[in-house]
């Protein structure tokens, strides 16, 4: 493996070693798992008991708006007042942070980040940033051909390249380019706009991948921490920072160890008992691949069980219009149409999802995560087009529908299976292609990436049109057993 990087290494654990108040376990050490495409990642040397301490971080040490000389050398900035909540997952206003000069916890981090970088060997962090990677594989830095492999993921539309570039263009270009003496010191060439968009592009996907809430867990003390500069109180948002070491820890679905929010220090603990060779795993939490590939860019197969997949209601409701108005004029059929979007419940794409117990208190999964059913708020918006059909479009089934429990459930499911049998056809390529594709073993890992996604947004649209199958089988045959009651002589009916 290349120098560099175990020298990288080497000085962040030195670095991190001497802070005042950082504790790491002589069992443990920072590894180079890129042999698997997991960059650095911490592995225990020795067998862990369950509950070890496995290494503490002093707060002091935390990188964000509290902590960086940033804030001091540009207080106005730091003034949160326009702060609306931005989170660890999500970059700043969605609607429209071009509307608004004002900070938010995420676009400040990214400055500090920025600011800190800028100083180079100065930065108190400098042996941290520099472990930190220069280079993503989210989607948000694939080229359109690449992203074209996620063909009708909804994950597509949640890139949010072009509202990321706003928020750069809005709240961070400005500020550095007001502060130029302070962003950039003496000596340093200045870096025109399209450099420092990359370098906010960078920090902000750091920020995604790396950055913790800091929260206090420790609820008996919830009135000390309206005073702690940590945590803000207002609405209880909590402030984004950059944890040295506990952000070295890779995640998945199973995990063995736990970072405990202190008062003046964050603890990262051992779940259960870790064997010597195996790796340290933190928790994301119950992500869809698709989504941890979005925030994290990386999946998992212990993650396929929180898999997602989108079904909008147009699909449902052409299904629906072909089963009970086909005879409907254009008008009436945009009258329908506009009644059931007039709701204020109206939902355009509804989520499929398994029900999945939550992992137990050491890190583990029991169970399979099954598809068990549609969600509620799609029946609720098939009884709300009955409505409407029934008094837009003067429509016999529908009012058939709306009066008949079983024929409004057969038609409900009906129409349900041949939406998520369209949904399926939407991606360019069948279940069986993508399965093969991966067995061929010889895609690029983005590409490798982006069919573990659509392959696990197609098996839960299979999952989930075998549960209406199923579904639909139990009423036909409850259907048959009526009839067959029904036609029993009297007497044998009386004695069943
Ligand atoms: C908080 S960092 C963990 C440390 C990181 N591996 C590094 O080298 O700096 C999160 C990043 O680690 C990688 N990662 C985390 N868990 C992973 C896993 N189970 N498999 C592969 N990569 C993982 C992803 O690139 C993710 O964006």
């Amino acid at each position: 493996m290349d120098s560099g990087f175990a020298e990288g290494t080497r000085r962040f654990t030195s670095w991190f070693q001497a802070l005042p108040g950082a504790t790491f376990h002589p069992d443990i050490v920072v590894e180079d798992l890129r042999g698997r495409g997991a960059g650095r990642g911490i592995i225990a040397k020795a067998d862990i008991p369950a509950d070890t301490v496995l290494f503490t971080i002093p707060r002091s040490a935390i990188l964000c708006a509290a902590t960086s000389a940033l804030r001091d050398k540009i207080p106005d900035v730091f003034d949160l007042e326009g702060d609306h909540g931005a989170g660890h997952s999500d970059s700043g206003d969605e609607d429209g942070a071009a509307s608004s000069s004002s900070q938010d916890s995420w676009t400040l981090l990214i400055l500090v980040l920025i600011y800190e970088h800028l100083q180079g060997e100065a930065s108190r962090w400098r042996p941290y940033l520099d472990v930190l990677p220069p280079t993503f594989d989210t989607p948000m830095f694939w080229s359109p051909t690449e992203l074209s492999e996620l063909q009708a993921s909804a994950l597509v539309a949640k890139v949010g390249r072009a509202e990321a570039d706003r928020m750069i263009e809005a709240k961070v270009l400005p500020v550095i380019r007001a502060h130029e003496e302070v962003f950039f010191p003496p000596g340093r060439a200045k870096l025109d706009d399209a450099q420092l968009f990359e370098l906010a592009h960078r920090m902000g996907s750091t920020i995604m991948a790396y950055a913790f809430d800091l929260e206090n867990d420790d609820s008996d003390n919830d009135e000390a921490d309206e005073d702690d500069e940590w945590v803000e109180d207002r609405e209880g948002r909590t402030m984004l920072g950059m944890v040295p070491m506990a952000d070295m820890l890779n995640a998945d679905a199973e995990f063995n160890a736990h970072i405990n929010h202190g008062d003046d220090a964050l603890t990262a603990t051992a779940l259960r008992p870790i064997r010597a060779g195996d790796e340290i795993l933190n928790y994301y939490g119950p992500l869809p691949n698709g989504e941890l590939l979005r925030r994290y860019g990386y999946v998992t197969p212990k993650h396929s069980r929180y898999d997602v997949v989108e079904l909008p209601w147009e699909l449902v409701e052409a299904e629906l219009k072909g089963r009970v108005g086909t005879h409907w004029t254009a008008s009436e059929w945009d009258k329908v149409r506009e009644l059931v979007r007039a709701d204020d419940d109206f939902e355009g794409s509804f989520v499929l999802e398994r029900s999945s117990a939550d992992p137990d208190s050491t890190g583990q999964l029991s169970g399979d995560a099954v598809f068990a059913g549609l969600p509620d708020e799609l029946g609720e918006q098939f009884k709300a087009f009955l409505k409407a059909a029934k008094k837009v479009a003067n429509s016999e089934i529908a009012a058939r529908a709306a009066s008949d429990k079983e024929m409004r459930k057969e038609l409900y499911l009906q129409a349900v299976l041949a939406a998520l049998q369209a949904r399926e056809r939407q991606y360019a390529t069948s279940l069986e292609d993508d399965r093969q594709l991966m067995d061929a073993g010889n895609l690029t890992g983005r590409q490798e990436m982006a069919v573990c996604v659509r392959i696990g947004e197609k098996v839960l649209l299979r999952e989930a049109q075998s549960w209406v199958r199923r579904e639909l089988d139990e009423l036909q045959s409850q259907a048959s057993r009526t009839t067959r009651e029904d036609d029993a002589p009297a007497v044998k009916r009386r004695r069943v």
